[in-house]
């Protein structure tokens, strides 16, 4: 195989979350016949995980190669890289993008530039990409092309004449776009004959095949036998099996420079494979790596309980596992006296702990507690001791501490000036400060803020999509760290602390989610033959409290005399609801009970 370098185009499709990337996936490959558009095609086939599938959200970046005969009848290359819209994901997308010399810059006819349609572009302006503005959905009949015409030129700095209507849905105008891609974005550059440089933009495991190692060659050519090395670390491995993507891996035996494809080594072991390395070849190395990728840092942490302790040790394989496809999740061992041992893990965000959450449970069939999220607070002690605490139970002795410093984002609103009135009490009540504010035109404005990310986490999204009527958007960066008054709050159940439950919480906050918890618990654990007190607690004062009283009837009762078999399935509802309970104290608590507190703070963010 192997194609002049001078007909291949690597491109990417960024865009705001939603706006149609997978849907206009599945129609360059429909269109490029790879399939068939009669045959059962399954919609969005660049989103492998179900759970991505379910929620309508990318999260891996996967890569296809498509090709494509031009008008002209030249044959073509399209290498395309799928990339996730999620705030999460960002670093996705920037090894996406690193892997590209163009992106197709997608914007819903109907919505309009969004706070990650600008992140995204900046993302791919700093790669030196070509962008091509590409306006989706011009069937709907919300549609306002003429509006966001006026957008790409105005906010994005971009031509408005390069802009390609298309409806990724109805596939109009895919062709004119095919057309674009070739005659706008550049081919690749690079020499077969120079030392291979080849970069890792991402790996996966298989159970079979082991780890799959996903490569754009920018330099030189990477050929079966060879022997690879990877220039963090020298280690060598001889290259088995190499190909390209195209609907799965398709063995081709080698790739020239310019070309996306795979390669595998006879790798085990995921972590041995780091993503933005330069691979290169022993027989004649490069000199120097490729320009890398930043490490990406997890910045919520939780920790991952089993509801029944039995279950560790299959937790424990169903967290390896996961991290074998998942070099962001990061994790250690954990224990608490209420839920006994599991595991602290880092993520990206919440939206990667809830996929996490969700394929723990739905893959592996395991039952499991998420403590509250929390981010990573620096305290420094009297005696200059410096700690990184993510942990409340790690939290030392306030009485030992100087001062403490929290994360701080600087988070970029776009909405329809209409609710601006609305946003910056919502912003102020998270601890917000406002440092711009900008009007994208007439309609629209940006503002930009300074907030704790810790804020972030709890109801923020919720509440700023209810408030603007789910019109505004929002994007966000770490900042830095500033310096705030942090308290840890525990929750006692019946005079018992209950570890799992307690935070760490800003002061002047401290007390409405001190209350909020408390209210949340007596509604979900179940009554019992005892009256049990819910308390939160700073240090040795009670800040909220709650009380559930006993019950006094037996439950079953009402059934005497009466159907049996109703009895019956209701001890059996009750045995059912026993097995998801953890004993605190004497007091039983379900795991809903850790979920719902969970979600008081949190809710979903999409
Ligand atoms: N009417 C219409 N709907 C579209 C079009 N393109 C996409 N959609 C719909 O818009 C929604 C979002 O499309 P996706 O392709 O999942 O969006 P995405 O940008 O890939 O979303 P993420 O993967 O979550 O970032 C889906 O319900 C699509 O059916 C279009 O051209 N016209």
């Amino acid at each position: 195989m192997g194609n002049n370098s001078q007909h291949i185009r690597n491109f990417c499709i960024i865009a705001h979350i939603d706006h149609g990337k997978s849907t206009l996936a599945d129609r360059f490959i429909e269109k490029a016949r790879l399939v068939s558009s009669r045959g059962p095609v399954q919609s969005q086939m660049l989103d492998n995980m179900d759970i991505e599938r379910e929620r309508g959200i990318t999260i891996k970046s996967q890569a296809v190669k498509i090709p494509y005969t031009a008008a002209d009848g030249t044959e073509y290359e399209l290498n395309l890289v799928d990339t996730p819209g999620h705030v999460d994901f960002s670093y996705e997308v920037s090894r996406a993008i690193s892997s590209c010399e163009g992106a197709l810059l997608l914007i819903d006819a109907s919505q309009g530039v969004e706070a990650q349609t600008l992140a995204n572009m900046y993302m791919a302006i700093e790669h030196n990409l070509e962008i091509i503005p590409v306006i989706n959905k011009i069937d709907l009949p919300s549609a306002d092309i003429p509006s966001c015409l006026h957008q790409i030129d105005h906010d994005l700095g971009l031509d408005p004449d390069m802009a390609v209507m298309v409806s990724a849905k109805t596939g109009e105008g895919v062709d004119t776009l095919f057309e674009s891609i070739v005659q706008f974005i550049p081919p690749p550059t690079g020499n077969d004959n120079s030392p291979l440089k080849a970069l890792i933009f991402d790996s996966q495991y298989d159970s079979y095949r082991g780890v799959i190692i996903h490569v754009r060659i920018f330099e030189g050519m990477l050929k079966e036998g060879a022997t690879a090395q990877l220039m963090h670390n020298n280690a060598a491995y001889e290259i088995d099996e190499a190909g390209v993507f195209q609907m799965g891996l398709v063995r081709t035996g080698e790739l020239k420079a310019g070309d996306v494809g795979y390669f595998l080594a006879g790798i085990k072991n995921i972590s041995d494979i780091r993503v933005g390395d330069t691979v290169t070849l022993a027989s004649n190395p490069a000199k120097e790596p490729l320009a890398g990728f930043k490490d990406v840092k997890p910045v919520v942490f939780s920790s991952i309980y089993p509801v029944d302790s039995n279950d560790y040790e299959e937790l424990q394989q169903a967290i390896d596992k996961l991290k074998l496809n998942d070099a962001s999740l990061v994790y250690e061992k954990d224990s608490s006296a209420a839920l006994g041992f599991g595991f602290r893990c880092g993520f990206l965000g919440l939206l990667h702990l809830e996929v996490v959450q969700e394929r723990i449970e739905r893959e592996f069939g395991l039952s499991i507690v998420f403590t509250s999220p929390s981010v990573k607070y620096i305290v420094t002690m009297k005696n200059g001791d410096v700690l990184n605490i993510d942990n409340p139970l790690d939290y030392p002795d306030p009485m030992r501490v100087d001062y403490v410093e929290e994360p701080f984002i600087t988070a970029s609103i776009i909405t329809p000036a209409t609710f601006v009135g609305a946003i910056i009490p919502l912003c102020m009540e998270k601890r917000g400060v406002q440092s711009g504010m900008n009007y994208l035109d007439e309609k629209r404005v940006e503002l930009v803020y300074e907030m704790p990310l810790a804020e972030v986490l709890f109801e923020f999204y919720d509440r700023l999509k209810s408030v603007s009527r789910g019109y505004a958007s929002f994007d966000y960066q770490v900042s830095g760290y500033k310096r705030t008054d942090l308290v840890r709050m525990d929750i006692l159940v019946n005079g018992e602390p209950v570890d799992a439950l307690s935070q760490l919480v800003f002061r002047g906050t401290a007390q409405a989610r001190g209350r909020t918890v408390c209210e949340k618990l007596s509604t979900e654990i179940p009554r019992q033959m005892f009256k049990i007190p819910i308390q939160a607690a700073i240090g040795g004062s009670i800040i909220a409290r709650e009380t559930i009283n006993a019950y006094r009837k037996d439950v079953t009762a009402k059934c005497y005399g009466g159907d049996i078999s109703r009895k019956r399935k209701l001890l059996e509802k009750q045995k059912e609801g026993k097995k998801r309970m953890k004993m605190v104290g004497n007091v039983e608590i379900p795991q809903q009970a850790f979920l719902a507190v969970l979600k008081t703070d949190s809710k979903k963010e999409s």
